[in-house]
């Protein structure tokens, strides 16, 4: 099957038999394949990624992991646009990022990608709804619609109370909301988090999680960089890469998956006891 075919639909349903199974490929939030990308120095050339491929599957919740300079930023910034692969492609709806120009690869990442990073990156000046709209901002949408929907983001993470809050007026818990209500205002391909949960105490980062499983049971595909064995376990998917390639590719059984949010739980409670 040809990349461009992997984004059609392939019901195979036969509609005069009901107990017909129904194979319906989900469609792709992305198809990456044989990705390189390297770095020329001066007097060497590093090999970040040496040829990658892997599909993730709309409504996908993937952890990214890898030990120290395996390749998981360079990844990270051709997921999010901010770089081109060396060769490979990478696709995102149908078009392929490696034939991007600079400017379209900028309205891309603007239009479709949403990002949550471990320092949250909000801007200090403005409120939350503000900082939710600002990639509607920087498309020109400033209308009360989008207002409305900064809002209901805003709501949907828990802050319908702390609207016109400054971010140096929130917790790191609640600023990491503000950035994920963000992420979503673009109804983006995928959220891409990077160590979304690195700055964060265990009861915290709890939270940010089940915020992540909430929205990926509402459909949202998550792919997340992380170092964190137990923060990985909470993803449907864990792929591993070493030395600029994919080592693993292995899936989170939802037994795992429970084990690991009971585990994590059951730790939260225990902190909060002491407290
Ligand atoms: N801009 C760059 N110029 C030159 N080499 C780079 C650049 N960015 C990364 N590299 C090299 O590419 C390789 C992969 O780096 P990368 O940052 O992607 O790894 P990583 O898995 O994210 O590491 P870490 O967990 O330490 O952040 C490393 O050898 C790194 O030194």
């Amino acid at each position: 099957m040809s990349m461009a075919d992997a984004y059609g639909s392939h019901d195979t349903t036969d509609e005069g038999d009901s107990t017909a199974v129904v194979n319906t490929p989900r469609r792709l939030a992305t198809a990456i394949r044989d990705l390189t990308k390297e770095y020329v120095l001066k007097s060497e050339t590093v090999r970040a990624l040496r040829g990658v491929s892997f599909d993730v599957p709309e409504g996908d919740f993937v952890a990214i992991m890898g030990p120290s300079g395996s390749g998981k930023s360079t990844l990270l910034n051709l997921l999010g646009c901010l770089d081109k692969p060396t060769t490979g492609s990478l696709l995102l709806g149908t078009d392929d990022i490696a034939s991007m120009s600079d400017d379209e690869l900028a309205d891309i990442r603007c239009q479709r990608i949403g990002f949550v990073f471990q320092s949250y990156n909000l801007i200090q000046q403005l409120s939350v709804v503000e900082n939710i709209q600002v990639p509607l901002y920087y498309q020109g949408k400033l209308g009360s619609d989008e207002r409305e929907r900064a809002v209901k983001l805003a709501e949907r993470v828990g802050l319908g109370d702390r609207l016109d809050h400054r971010p140096s007026q929130l917790s790191g818990g609640q600023q990491q909301r503000v950035a994920i209500a963000r992420s979503l205002v673009n109804d983006p391909f995928f959220v891409l988090a990077d160590e979304a949960t690195g700055n964060l105490d265990s009861v915290t980062t709890e939270e940010i999680l089940t915020i992540f499983d909430e929205l990926n049971e509402e459909g949202r595909t998550i792919i997340m960089v992380t170092h964190e064995d137990d923060v990985a376990e909470r993803a449907k998917r864990i792929i591993r890469l070493k030395d600029g390639m994919l080592h693993l590719d292995e899936v989170v059984s939802e037994e795992r998956r429970s084990e690991a949010r009971r585990l994590q739980r059951e730790n939260v409670v225990e902190l909060l006891a002491r407290e």
